[in-house]
């Protein structure tokens, strides 16, 4: 999914406007000590859930906190470049994708790699055995957390506060009846950000509500199934730089902020959230309202699992492409020369296209990234150099398709160039 420049310019001018016309005075938001907050939450932030820690196994917990912290000491976390409003810019929360083998999410320009999660052993060599059990914590999570989601899911239908959609709602839930299948609410992976307030020296103001400094601004998650949920385990934590008293920590908790999109009328709502606490943000949510993460005093941690829309985005898609187009190049009997079997222009441009798809939405984009991969796994190492090889026995077809496209054009241009000389010729 290309984001265009001009759709771009055209949201940033909507924004601009209405900053000029809300002028010098912040929207309403709403906190859970101000009158109306729950009224508020469950009249038009209905789809937003929280459950709070204690509704998550204590085992859990821990793995998920050990996890965290393992991923923290090998290095895995990066900040990413990304593209917003035609700039590059570093986002200041860390982050690494962990998720199903093969898989990708590409978000904001950027496409990263899911470091892979599995249950059973799949021959995938993890850098150490710490980082392979962080990603069995993350793959039980995912789990717990998609039985929790089914379960909102089922209460919200039940809801009278079920507006949109109810009919795919229902559908979604009721396909549950055997709850593990893969559809449309298993999350194929998670995005995990990692901020430590006190080493950022600066992060932005929300400008709306003034809610506060932001970790991550106003968005929608981008690149999922449509109407897809997301869930978002929250973990902060104290280490020994950290001596806030009780007091001052509890008044600089991290908050999820939501506001309905495009909408000055309706008040945000700011959700504080505690170690240990899981938010969902249940079918579309996603799409009708935006949501930021105000920054709390303590380094954070979030495990964010979604439905990736990876039709064109798993390893066995990029190969299968890659196959399809070198089925056009063939072996010469007792030598290594190859050539090309049907001369067709769509097969050409066909081979063209998949040259440049497999260059440039993926071996560039993970070169691009540097050895981050590696600090995890060989998984995307072994399969990028067999993307590499695809990419290089097309670039033969390429040049092939180049020759041949010469040797036409200098045969029309002679052919043209001899019925002008046929008179002075003969
Ligand atoms: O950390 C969170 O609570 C949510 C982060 C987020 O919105 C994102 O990574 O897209
Ligand atoms: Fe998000």
């Amino acid at each position: 999914m290309k984001r265009s420049a001009a759709g771009d310019r055209e949201k940033e001018d909507k924004k601009r406007k209405l900053l000029q016309q809300l002028g010098d005075v912040p929207l309403e938001f709403l906190s859970p000590k101000d009158n109306g907050f729950h009224q508020l939450w469950s009249s038009k932030y209905a789809k937003l859930v929280l459950q709070e820690a204690d509704r998550t196994p204590v085992e859990l917990h821990r793995a998920v906190q050990k996890a965290f912290l393992t991923l923290l000491h090998h290095g895995c976390f990066f900040q990413d470049l990304v593209q917003l409003k035609g700039k590059d810019l570093l986002t200041p929360v860390s982050r690494i994708l962990i998720g199903e083998p093969g898989c990708t999410y590409k978000y904001l320009n950027t496409r990263l790699f899911a470091v892979p999660w599995t249950e059973e052993d799949l021959g995938i060599s993890y850098n150490a055995e710490d980082i392979s059990n962080a990603c069995k914590a993350f793959y039980a999570l995912n789990k717990f957390l998609h039985l929790q989601t089914i379960r909102e899911l089922s209460k919200l239908v039940r809801s009278k506060h079920l507006t949109d959609h109810p009919g795919d709602l229902q559908e979604q839930v009721s396909s549950h009846g055997d709850v593990g299948q893969e559809d449309a609410s298993s999350f194929n992976v998670t995005l995990i950000n990692y901020m430590n307030p006190q080493t950022m020296t600066y992060l932005k103001e929300e400008p709306y509500f003034g809610m506060g400094k932001m970790a991550v601004s106003w968005h929608h998650d981008e690149n999922l199934v449509e109407g897809s949920t997301v869930a978002v385990y929250n973990c902060s934590y104290k280490d020994a730089m950290n001596t806030l008293e009780e007091e001052a920590e509890d008044a600089s908790k991290w908050r999820v902020g939501l506001k309905i999109a495009w909408d000055i009328e309706t008040p945000g709502l700011a959700l504080p959230l505690n170690s240990g606490d899981s938010y969902f943000m249940l079918d579309n949510l996603n799409t009708t309202h935006q949501h930021c993460v105000l920054a709390g005093s303590l380094p954070r941690f979030s495990s964010t699992h979604r439905v990736a829309e990876c039709s064109s985005g798993t390893f066995t898609y990029i190969q299968t492409r890659c196959e399809k187009a070198l089925e056009n190049l063939c072996a010469l009997p007792d030598s290594d020369k190859t050539k090309l079997q049907s001369l067709e222009v769509e097969m050409l441009q066909q081979a063209e296209e998949i040259h440049n798809e497999v260059e440039f939405d993926w071996l560039r984009q993970f070169w691009f990234q540097g050895t981050r991969y590696s600090r995890c796994s060989d998984y995307w190492l072994l399969a990028m150099a067999k993307l590499e090889e695809h990419w290089r026995q097309m670039e033969t077809m390429v040049s092939f398709k180049n020759t041949s496209l010469f040797i036409f054009w200098m045969w029309v241009l002679n052919g043209y160039r001899n019925t002008l000389c046929m008179p002075f010729t003969r």
